[in-house]
């Protein structure tokens, strides 16, 4: 893709943030304030890539990397410090108000439903505020009871709701306006696996039958298996992988994982050659590539320090591609 032709491009874009310093005790805190002590949280360092039509891309990375205030910046609810933003030919934040009509956002922590009056009124209250046509409305309203189930609970207040229940209808909300761009937050967090499993089987469908966009951050690695067929992974505000879930276990995942069951230590065993992705006072996870380690290496390195109970080998998985990439960002 050529990036001028691009649907989505972000620049250079960078987002810092001042936080005031706390110190501990009243008089320090008071001194702080009068002194205005802050140090300066770099959100986002020179974030580039760019987005087709029609892809669905998820974009990960640990706490703090960045991953919503990037999805803030790109929704139009944040101005960044430098560089370019372009969405579908709109400037997010310098044409919120024309933009924002060819969006939608659904934040899994956050609602925009109105709590304690039943979904639909939540659902009429966005179309006026959103003057969507009545046609649109309706139509919208009706596929998606449909595609998301929601016939039963329409008619309740939001406060009732289960969190999946919830989840399905601030989706909705974010659709009645037929977007065409979805930003999605975190948005499986807490819910049980028939819910979330209900969740990515509509993105997948809105997706292929109405060829909506979908961005989604999540820390959830069978949603990215599931949904996403390009990743992007950001880890202290610098973008670190751009690229497919296939490439990423083709570079990353050509190593093994040991499971080993011990006994007789509490520390954790560095083993040269490894990572130690799990330690507990029984158990340890180790992955490692057998071109800088072998098994038996491995073993007699155990044995010197623990006694061995039992072990298993088995092909690295999506979560621990990811363990060993955070660790080797040092992120
Ligand atoms: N409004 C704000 N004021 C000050 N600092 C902020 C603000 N919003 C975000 N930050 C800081 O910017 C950094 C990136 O935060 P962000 O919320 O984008 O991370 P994230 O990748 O979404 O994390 P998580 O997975 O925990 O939701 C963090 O260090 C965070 O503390």
């Amino acid at each position: 893709m050529n990036r001028n032709d691009a649907w989505i491009r972000l620049d250079g874009i960078e987002k810092r943030f001042k936080v005031a310093t706390r110190t501990a005790g009243l008089k320090e805190a008071t001194k702080a304030l009068f002194a205005r002590k802050h140090t300066i949280v770099e959100a986002l360092k020179d974030i580039s890539f760019s987005i087709g039509k029609g892809e669905i891309v998820g974009y990960i990375g640990p706490n703090g990397a960045g991953k919503s205030t990037t999805i803030k910046v790109m929704s139009g609810i944040l101005v960044p410090d430098e560089g370019q933003c372009s969405i579908m030919g709109y400037n997010p934040w310098k044409d919120r108000t024309e933009y924002v009509k060819h969006i939608g956002v659904v934040f899994g922590q956050r609602s925009q439903l109105w709590w304690d009056v039943p979904v639909i009124d939540s659902f009429e209250l966005l179309r006026d505020i959103y003057a969507i046509p009545e046609g649109m409305y309706r139509d919208n309203l009706a596929m998606l009871t449909e595609m998301l189930d929601l016939e039963a609970i329409l008619k309740m207040p939001v406060r009732q709701l289960s969190l999946g229940q919830r989840m399905r209808c601030e989706i909705a909300a974010s659709l009645l306006h037929s977007p065409k761009l979805l930003f999605l937050d975190e948005p499986t967090i807490g819910l049980d696996a028939v819910s979330k499993l209900a969740v990515r089987n509509f993105i997948k469908r809105l997706n292929r039958e109405q060829g909506v966009t979908v961005i989604l951050t999540t820390h959830d690695m069978s949603d990215i298996e599931a949904l996403a067929n390009r990743i992007l992974m950001i880890g202290k505000g610098t973008l670190l992988y751009d690229g497919t879930l296939d490439e990423l276990k083709e570079r990353f995942g050509t190593g093994k994982t040991v499971t080993v069951d011990y006994r007789g230590r509490s520390g954790p065993v560095a083993i040269e050659g490894t990572t130690l992705i799990e330690w507990t006072d029984e158990r340890a996870v180790y992955s490692f590539d057998s071109e800088k380690v072998t098994l038996a290496e491995m073993v007699t390195r155990l044995s010197e320090s623990v006694e061995v109970v039992d072990l298993s080998v088995s092909a690295k998985d999506i979560d621990e591609i990811i363990v060993q990439l955070y660790k080797e960002h040092q992120i």
